[in-house]
């Protein structure tokens, strides 16, 4: 800072560049009340170095002279540059300070409604404010339109709140002179209220001139009020340096007005003339504020005083119309808060239409996902019921198929039936006619089995059944028939088979049985059996004649002896003209 002091002291010598151009801006802001000259100076020397600075550090420069226009009583090219900020330059804190400064503008220009509903949206978002120092200018600024509105109880708030979260850097200045100002808007201020000498307290150790300035002012006003002239003359010459210093528009008119109508207290008429007319002089172009009007009474009364009825009239005209405008003014921020407070109100009303809305659309989403869920639940059990009934299908098929087979077999040797038997043979019979192929029909009875029976009992007969069953399959291809007739009778189909090879099959068969020993009691029993044979080459393939010749060669089988193979035809005869004989001729 002593730097940048002494550089602008000496206006001869070339200003070296700023070495950390965004803490020159920091400390510029933080003097613009403190130190206003200064802080001017500092924006001249860093204005020539605008082009060079970082993107977001323009952005601060351009805010910093936004308020500076402010300052000095220009708004109009403010206006469009703190819209910029606040559209462009992405950065909360300057787009919140920036906010605050509009909010100035518009409150000054009387453009209440716009203003108003500003300071409703960022009052909406105070809460999402957490930067100590955005927060607290918010603030601030928030008490200071709330109370143009004549709304003192909330412009007291707001100030208190801003009391409450001074930032680092800050005082209490500024929230205590906004409590004071709002209270005496609101007339409930007196010269001796502890607020407001609380206010100048502390605003004059906190080095705010400015504000102090202001406060002084507001106390000037009470006195002149209260009809204590000489305490309101005593304090304008007090503070006339620091009016003068400070050179803010706003006190330095109020200062002339307040001092001509001290002097108008007191009686020196011309005095006071004096100080309204210099305020007058002062006063800009459309310029609606208290204290012309003030001014202009001032004039009034002392031209009416003197008998000039003509001046008197034509100040009480001027007086009259800026009354009105003032009326109309109240009238109009009055109107214009209302307006915004409902706009706000139909805001939320559509914000909590909105969100009722939003919250049947999700009640509609949860119910379109809970019956997506159900439908799913619904599938997965109809899947289970498919699932189970081609199951039960699939076993019900099983044990049918299962019940088919077992009513085709023979419940003791698990082969077929006769009746099975019977059927499959004529099948397969007719399939060898189509293709002229050839098959043996061998008929096997267990010889005397009645006796095994008698002698060794029902049970060891089943296994001697069994074990003959066993045999034969020794000897029998998967394309064979097989089959129990009853009792102890089997037949065996060969099928693709010369006689010669069956022959051979019959009397491998009848050699095992006749050789197998199955254990009784300790000990062990032999059996026989006769066979009897008949084939497609001599009987044809009904399956009548071919079990016919069969039969025919085992009855003649066990006529001859018994434990002998027969086969059908001229075999017969020679089997019987053997009849001592074990085996047949032809083998
Ligand atoms: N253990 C047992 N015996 C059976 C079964 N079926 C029939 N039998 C018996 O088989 C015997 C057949 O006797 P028969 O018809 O006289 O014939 P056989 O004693 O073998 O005399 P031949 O045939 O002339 O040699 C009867 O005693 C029946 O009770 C069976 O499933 N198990």
């Amino acid at each position: 800072m002593a730097v940048v002091c002494c550089a602008l002291a000496q206006p001869g010598y070339a200003t070296p560049p700023i070495a950390n151009p965004a803490k020159f801006l920091d400390q510029a802001e933080s003097l613009r009340l403190q130190d206003h000259s200064q802080f001017v100076r500092m924006l001249e020397q860093i204005q020539p170095e605008a082009d060079a600075l970082s993107e977001s550090d323009q952005w601060h420069l351009r805010y910093l002279d936004a308020w500076e226009a402010i300052y000095e009583g220009g708004s109009a090219k403010s206006e469009p540059q703190l819209h910029q900020i606040i559209d462009r330059s992405g950065d909360p804190a300057l787009i919140a300070k920036a906010s605050s400064l509009l909010l100035k503008i518009l409150s000054t220009n009387r453009r209440y409604e716009e203003a108003f509903a500003l300071a409703n949206h960022l009052a909406s978002i105070l809460p999402e404010i957490k930067d100590p120092s955005i927060r607290f200018t918010l603030l601030t600024y928030l008490s200071q339109t709330v109370d143009l509105a004549d709304q003192t109880d909330l412009a007291v708030q707001y100030a208190r709140m801003a009391e409450d979260a001074i930032p680092p850097g800050e005082t209490a200045c500024r929230p205590l002179m906004l409590q004071a100002a709002a209270l005496n808007n609101g007339k409930r201020l007196k010269s001796a209220s502890p607020e407001l000498r609380k206010a100048i307290d502390v605003c004059t150790n906190a080095r705010q001139p400015v504000v102090t300035n202001a406060m002084w002012l507001i106390l000037i006003d009470l006195y002149l009020d209260e009809n204590q002239s000489g305490k309101a003359m005593a304090l304008l010459d007090q503070i006339s340096p620091a009016i003068q210093t400070a050179h803010y528009y706003d006190h330095m008119l109020s200062f002339q007005v307040r001092r001509a109508q001290a002097y108008l207290q007191l009686g020196n008429d011309d005095e006071a003339k004096k100080s309204a007319l210099s305020a007058l002089a002062m006063s800009q172009p459309g310029d609606l504020s208290e204290q012309l009007m003030d001014a202009y009474q001032v004039l009034y009364q002392i031209e009416k005083k003197q008998g000039h009825t003509a001046a008197a009239l034509a100040y009480y005209e001027h007086y009259a119309a800026l009354d009105k405008s003032h009326v109309d003014d109240v009238r109009a921020r009055a109107l214009a808060y209302d307006m915004a407070e409902q706009q706000l109100l139909v805001q939320k009303m559509q914000a909590d239409s909105l969100s009722k809305q939003n919250r049947i659309l999700k009640l509609r989403d949860d119910l379109t996902s809970k019956a997506v869920e159900t439908s799913r639940l619904y599938i997965a059990l109809l899947l289970v019921v498919l699932v189970s009934v081609v199951f039960w299908l699939f076993r019900l098929k099983r044990s049918q198929l299962r019940f088919k087979q077992l009513s085709c077999l023979d419940g003791l040797t698990s082969i077929s039936n006769h009746q099975h038997f019977l059927g499959e043979a004529e099948r397969l019979l007719q399939s060898l006619v189509k293709r002229q192929g050839t098959a043996c029909l061998i008929a096997i009875d267990l010889d005397h089995f009645k006796q095994i029976n008698d002698a060794h009992g029902h049970a060891l007969g089943d296994i001697v059944l069994k074990r003959t069953v066993v045999i034969c399959r020794q000897h029998l291809r998967s394309t064979d028939l097989f089959g129990r007739l009853g009792g102890e009778e089997f037949c065996i189909l060969l099928i693709d088979c010369q006689r010669e090879r069956g022959m051979a099959i019959a009397e491998r068969i009848r050699v095992v049985i006749e050789a197998t020993l199955v254990d009784a009691e300790g000990a062990s029993i032999s059996f026989s059996a006769s066979l009897g044979l008949a084939c497609t080459d001599a009987s044809g393939y009904d399956l009548q004649r071919l079990s016919k010749d069969a039969d025919t060669a085992l009855y003649s089988a066990k006529r001859t002896g018994r434990n002998r193979l027969v086969a059908s035809g001229e075999q017969v005869d020679q089997a019987e003209a053997q009849q001592t004989g074990k085996r047949a001729s032809m083998l």
